[in-house]
Parts: structure tokens; C-alpha cells; sequence
């Protein structure tokens, strides 16, 4: 399970949320919903690890998230240019997940991921493309939790259908927690089994 308990966190000024509370199962696909700038994406980043909450906890089956070394939650964020090395080339950045050559292969070929664009850097990439790579290195990180903020508003609509059912399937085939943020309710609507509204309405 993981489970955020009793989260305070804010930017300076009155704090975005007082002692939220979130648990997510494996399986379970739980849509994120509230108002602009109410801080889902803040939330996201929590979950995941990349900010530390100035009261409360984050725990994958009670143990905090690791400080160091391959994370059971993974991120995938609107802004994959903010997420890879600009200095790597993306052959490498997708060798930083750990996994084997067969696994890489198999996720480059669902994910539509040519092998040219591996000795590309990153601005070498369209948005679009560059987001399918980042989703193929946290799916090959090997997560428990995926967390998936906005991650297809740059995608055309084949893509996203595309990058939505590799999601799916992997989320599936290795009962993978999913946490999403979508603005489109339609994809809400498909995507999740639960939906949390941050702002309680
Ligand atoms: N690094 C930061 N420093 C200061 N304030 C920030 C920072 N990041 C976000 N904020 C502010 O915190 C609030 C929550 O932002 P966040 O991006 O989490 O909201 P959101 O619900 O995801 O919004 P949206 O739906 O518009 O993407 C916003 O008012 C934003 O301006």
C-alpha cells in the first residue's frame, strides 16, 4: 500500500493542504481531481519523493521512501525536458533504470521508441517522443506506484491511446499502483477506478 498520512506541505505562506491523507492499493488507478493551482501536482511530487512534506509521511507497505537508489514510486511528469540529463545521450538515460537489454526492447517496441533517437540527446526529441522515453525508464525502474501527472497533453490523440494502453497493460500484468492527474474528465472517466477530489468538494 502506499500511503500518504497526515501531509502539511506549503511554499512559504498558508500551506497548500493541513494533514491530507491519501492510500493507494496495488491495482488500484486513483484520478487526482481539484481546482487549478490547488497543488496536485505538488502532491504528485510528494508521493513520489522529489518533495519532502513539512509534517507527515510517505511509506510503500510502512517503510519510508529510500533517499537513494531505484524508488517503488515513479514519477512521470508534463515536463519530461525538466527530468533527463541534457548532457546524456537517451540511450544512456534509459539504461539509468537498471533493466536488462530484453526488457528495454520490449517496452522501446510497445511504446513506439525508435532506436535512432537512443543516440539523440534530449533536445534532439520532440516533446512527444522524449515523453514516451521517460515513461519507458520509469516503467523499466520497476515500480510498485506510478505516478502520472498531465503525462499525455503533449501526445497527439493516436499516441496518447497508445501510451494509455501500455500503461494500462503494465499497470495489469504487474498490479502496479496507479495515482494520475488528468484536466480531461473524459480520460478520467476511463482511466481511473476511484477518484480523490484534493478539495473535498
Ligand atoms: N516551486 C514552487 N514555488 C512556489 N510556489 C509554487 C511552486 N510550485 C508550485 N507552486 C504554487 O503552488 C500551488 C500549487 O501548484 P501545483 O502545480 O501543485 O497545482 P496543480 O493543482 O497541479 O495546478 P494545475 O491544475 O494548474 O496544474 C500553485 O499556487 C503554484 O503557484
Amino acid at each position: 500500500m502506499l500511503e500518504a498520512r497526515d501531509i502539511t506541505f506549503g511554499y512559504g505562506g498558508r500551506p497548500l493542504y493541513e494533514g491530507l491523507s491519501l492510500a493507494v492499493a496495488p491495482g488500484e488507478r486513483v484520478a487526482l481531481s481539484a481546482p487549478s493551482g490547488f497543488g496536485k501536482t505538488t502532491l504528485c511530487r510528494i508521493l513520489a519523493g522529489y518533495e519532502r512534506p513539512q509534517a507527515g509521511s510517505v511509506t510503500v507497505d510502512g517503510a519510508p521512501l529510500p533517499r537513494r537508489g531505484r524508488c517503488p514510486v515513479q514519477l512521470i511528469g508534463q515536463h519530461p525536458e525538466h527530468v533527463v540529463d541534457p548532457r546524456l545521450r537517451l540511450g544512456a538515460t534509459l539504461a539509468e533504470a537498471g533493466a536488462d537489454e530484453d526488457e528495454l526492447a520490449r517496452l522501446r517496441e510497445a511504446l513506439g521508441i525508435r532506436e535512432a533517437w537512443l543516440a539523440r540527446f534530449p533536445h534532439e526529441l520532440s516533446g512527444g517522443e522524449l515523453q514516451r522515453l521517460c515513461i519507458a525508464r520509469a516503467l523499466a525502474a520497476r515500480p510498485r506506484y506510478l505516478i502520472a501527472d498531465e503525462v499525455s497533453t503533449m501526445l497527439d490523440a493516436l499516441t496518447q491511446a497508445r501510451v494509455w494502453q501500455v500503461l494500462l497493460d503494465e499497470a495489469a500484468a504487474r498490479d502496479l499502483g496507479l495515482v494520475l492527474v488528468s484536466h480531461s474528465p473524459a480520460l478520467t472517466a476511463r482511466l481511473a477506478t476511484r477518484v480523490v477530489n484534493l478539495a473535498g468538494e
